[in-house]
This record gives C-alpha cells, structure tokens and sequence, in this order.
C-alpha cells in the first residue's frame, strides 16, 4: 500500500483493489508512468521548461499532463496562500494528483516552488520507487529577480507582498536531485537534457 503523507486513515475504511493496475494501463499507454517534479525560485523557469517538455512528449506519442503551480491555485489549491503550512497543504494535495495520475499511467510534469525538502520527499515516498524525477531548475537570485514577469519581486522588494521565496521565505535546494540544471542555458537544450534522462531511466522509449 501506498505512503500515508503522515495522515491518520479510518479504521472502518478499507482499500479496495481493481483488477486493471496500472501495469495494464502502462501498457496501453506504451510507456510507464512517472513526475517530474520541477522545483526552483518563482522566475527560474519551471513553467517554460515543463511545457516545452510536455510539447516535445506529446509529439511523440506520450500521453502526459501538466500540473501547474499558479493554474492549481486557481482551482484545487483557491483556498491556500504562502504561510509554511499552506504550501505544506499545497503540495500534498498535488502529490495526491500526481500519484493518482501516475496509477493511470501518465507523465506528469510538476512545476511548483516546492521549497521545502521535507514536503519534496513525502511526495517522493508516495510514489511508486524511481517514478518521482526531482528536476532542479537552478537560477540565481538575481536571475530570477531581473526576469520578474509578473513584477511579484518588485513587490516583494517594496514590502507590498510578505513570505515571497528568496526574498523573506526560505528555499531549499535540492541536495541530491535527480538533475540539476542551469536555468540560464536554452531552453532547447535542457528540454534535450529531460528527454535524455526519461530515454535513460526507460520511462519512455525512442
Ligand atoms: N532558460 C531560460 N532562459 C531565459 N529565459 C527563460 C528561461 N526559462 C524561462 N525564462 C523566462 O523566465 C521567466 C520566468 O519563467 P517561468 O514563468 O517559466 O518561471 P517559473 O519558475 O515557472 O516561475 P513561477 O514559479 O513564478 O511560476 C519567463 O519570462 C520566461 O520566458
Ligand atoms: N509569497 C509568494 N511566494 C512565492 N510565490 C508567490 C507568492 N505570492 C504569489 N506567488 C505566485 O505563486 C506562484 C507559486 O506558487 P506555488 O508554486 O504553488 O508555490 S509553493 O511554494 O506552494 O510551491 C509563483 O509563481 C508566484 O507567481
């Protein structure tokens, strides 16, 4: 049976096994099921990476889905902010998604901050072992900073918007991730870099 998340379960509830498993639908799919859990500072190039990814599976064939941090706080997520246990509550509730999607299947390609090492290995530990890809996109402060696409540093600067990662709330890199990429480099190249990684680890095959 699956990680709990550290959650109590009913006693009075009991799993009920189904006789297709995700092996079957594997291999319908021609490909196995797995996350790539994009983790980095807001401006890093999560998004961009994640999406230019899933293009390049979806052209081959590859069934995938792509769960994203501002679209899932406009939905799934509506009820959370920034404080530690929101994002805490946040990614939870997206490894949930993730695993349940990963049962049917798919790639799933992630991209949250996920600051926090502790909540980045409960998802881990969830997951079926070397489905969970952690993919660190690593852009200096700075970087990140200077791209500031929606202006959230500028106000984060300005003491308008408090806990914004980097600035007054914590990230922690990943130590051992399962790439580590600079931010900085084409995105064709890193989605090259991904594509090689998914063909090495037999998740998909050229
Ligand atoms: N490899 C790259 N080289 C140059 N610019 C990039 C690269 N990747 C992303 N960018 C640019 O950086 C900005 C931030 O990218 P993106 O939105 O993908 O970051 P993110 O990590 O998803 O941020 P957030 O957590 O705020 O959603 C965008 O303007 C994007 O075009
Ligand atoms: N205080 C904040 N810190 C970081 N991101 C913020 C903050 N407020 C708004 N945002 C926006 O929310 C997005 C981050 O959401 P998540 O990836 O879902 O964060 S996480 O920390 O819980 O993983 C960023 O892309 C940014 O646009």
């Amino acid at each position: 049976m699956a990680a709990d998340a550290g959650l109590p379960l009913n006693e009075n509830v009991v799993w009920h096994p189904h006789p297709v498993t995700r092996q079957d639908r594997e291999a319908l799919h021609k490909h196995q099921g797995a996350v790539l859990w994009f983790t980095g500072l807001s401006g890093s190039g999560k998004s961009t990476l994640a999406g230019a990814l899933e293009q390049a599976l979806h052209q081959r064939g590859v069934s995938t889905y792509l769960l994203d941090g501002d679209n899932v706080r406009h939905g799934l997520c509506r009820d959370l902010g920034f404080s530690d246990d929101d994002r805490r509550e946040n990614i939870r509730r997206v490894g949930e998604v993730a695993r349940l999607m990963v049962d049917a299947g798919l790639i799933v390609l992630t991209a949250f901050i996920s600051p926090h090492r502790a909540e980045r290995q409960l998802v881990r530990d969830m997951l079926p072992a070397g489905r969970f890809i952690e993919v660190f996109v690593d852009t200096p402060l700075a970087v990140c900073e200077a791209r500031d696409p929606k202006g959230l540093y500028q106000k984060a600067r300005a003491g308008e918007l408090r806990n914004f990662t980097g600035i007054d709330a914590v990230y922690e890199a990943p130590q051992r991730p399962d790439l580590h990429l600079d931010g900085e480099q084409l995105v064709t190249n890193l989605t090259g870099r991904l594509l090689d990684l998914l063909d090495e680890r037999v998740i998909i095959e050229s």
